[in-house]
């Protein structure tokens, strides 16, 4: 299976319904505080948008929810990783995808062989407190030197104009957050990643 080379996240299945009919085939529900309810309500909508769509959702930290809603992908960090049941998400069929910033995050990644692996921050981010700066671009090139044919994930502070340059270094894919959510035309945003990255 080829995991598609444009990879938006969003925090609210309202996004879902702007994006996915202009064509996104890979997209992240990334929750952040909210109840149990709304978790699972929000997966239950996105799931129905991406069956409806041909697109393949990946649940970020609720990898218990995602279990029993049915979803098919969780992507975990190194902290979700510490207490997560991975036999129980592997034995449930979920494929998963791992966050690396160091040398020592991704001898542990590749340790639990993910599905894909996601290196950040490639450039410097807004949209999170991180204690990591950029990364830079060699960086991916070394990072794909050593995860070889597991799919390598750029992300952080990610734009149409540097897509190219990341995918040159060694991505397979590049996920995405604010360079479309603060676009004064998400819609547009989105329709020159997908030429970008087609
Ligand atoms: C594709 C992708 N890469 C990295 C992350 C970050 O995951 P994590 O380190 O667990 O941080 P949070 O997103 O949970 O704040 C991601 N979500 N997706
Ligand atoms: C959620 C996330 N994880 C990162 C990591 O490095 O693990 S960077 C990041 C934020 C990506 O948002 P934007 O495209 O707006 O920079
Ligand atoms: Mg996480």
């Amino acid at each position: 299976m080829t995991l598609h080379r444009f990879y938006p996240i969003f925090d609210h299945s309202r996004w879902l319904t702007r994006v996915l009919p202009l064509g996104v085939k890979l997209v992240q529900l990334r929750i952040k505080d909210q109840p149990d309810s709304i978790v699972a309500e929000q997966i239950a909508l996105s799931q129905d948008l991406c069956r409806q769509h041909g697109a393949t959702l990946v649940i970020n930290d609720y990898w218990q929810a995602a279990i029993d809603a049915g979803c098919e992908w969780v992507h975990l960090g190194q902290e979700d990783l510490e207490e997560a049941d991975l036999s129980a998400i592997r034995r449930a069929g979920l494929k998963l995808g791992v966050s690396t910033h160091d040398d020592a995050e991704l001898d542990r990644a590749l340790a639990v062989a993910p599905d894909y692996i996601a290196l950040g921050p490639v450039y410097p981010t807004i949209l999170k407190k991180m204690k990591w700066h950029e990364q830079g671009l060699p960086r991916l090139t070394e990072w794909k030197a050593r995860v070889g044919k597991i799919p390598l994930v750029g992300i952080g502070g990610m734009s149409v104009e540097r897509a190219e340059g990341v995918f040159a270094a060694g991505a397979d894919i590049i996920s995405v957050v604010t360079d479309i959510t603060l676009n004064a035309d998400p819609e547009r945003r989105v329709e020159q990643w997908i030429d970008a990255t087609r």
